[in-house]
């Protein structure tokens, strides 16, 4: 893998790799049956038309985030965590065309909105559900980020392998950017075999056990789409037959 040369807060390469992705999962949900919609996904008690009505509705937050920085007003992505769980409830059992139809139109919405978001609306400090405070300018990775993620989650033959290089590398430091500070995350040093980099995550002390393997199957270890048998794990300096059984397990983001 060489390094990526895009950066997250250039706002139109990203909305870019956001196109291309919306594209491949429309393509997965044009090829759906209707008895897939109400069938489990990867995510604990979401069948796969939960999460089709979640990539609307957050096209949708995200949206109105982006709308509300314009005017530089912080709005929420949901009026409620009820409201949020409710709109998603009721979109989940459209059959796979108006799911496709409901994707395509916000994620539309969100392109025009972001089309004509300027350059100092893109500085405005916007407010996530997750509670993270950042520029708008972070708002188009957030989206390429739920795609990603939850075209996998479809288990419909997308898988992390299919992630784009620029998503990997990107998001793989983003997300151990996160981790590095989590009290809850046992250390694991993280080694990328392909650029040898290193990212240290879980804030407590000690000697960290190392996780090294391609960028991809880092990233999905880490974002909990992955139990991390795909790494080579030492431990005290010695490797481990088992890496799932001595990593630990992480939810799955986004
Ligand atoms: O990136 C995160 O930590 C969290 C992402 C979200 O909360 C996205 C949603 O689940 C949503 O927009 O509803």
């Amino acid at each position: 893998m060489t390094a990526p040369r895009i950066r997250t807060d250039d706002t139109a390469a990203v909305l870019d790799l956001v196109e291309d992705a919306t594209r491949r999962l429309l393509d997965t949900v044009a090829a759906m049956r209707p008895d897939q919609v109400g069938e489990p996904s990867l995510l604990p008690d979401w069948t796969r038309g939960h999460v089709l009505a979640h990539l609307a509705r957050n096209a949708d937050a995200l949206t109105g985030v982006l709308e509300g920085a314009q005017e530089g007003r912080a709005a929420a992505m949901y009026a409620s965590e009820e409201a949020r769980a409710q709109g998603i409830a009721d979109g989940a059992g459209r059959p796979p065309r108006d799911q496709a139809a409901d994707i395509e139109a916000t994620a539309e919405r969100f392109a025009r909105a972001a089309r004509e978001t300027g350059g100092a609306a893109w500085g405005f400090e916007v407010v996530h559900r997750s509670g993270a405070r950042f520029p708008a300018s972070a708002l188009p990775w957030k989206r390429l980020a739920e795609v990603e993620y939850h075209h996998v989650d479809l288990d419909l033959g997308y898988r992390p392998k299919d992630w784009p290089e620029e998503f990997v590398g990107h998001e793989l430091a983003l997300l151990a950017g996160r981790f590095a500070v989590a009290e809850e995350v046992p250390p694991v040093l993280l080694r990328v075999a392909e650029t040898g980099a290193e990212f240290r995550i879980g804030a407590a002390a000690g000697p960290a056990v190392t996780a090294e393997g391609a960028a991809g199957d880092l990233l999905a270890w880490l974002a909990g789409r992955a139990d991390g048998s795909a790494l080579i794990v030492h431990r005290g300096g010695r490797p481990v037959a088992e890496p799932a059984r001595v990593l630990p397990a992480l939810p799955a983001m986004a």
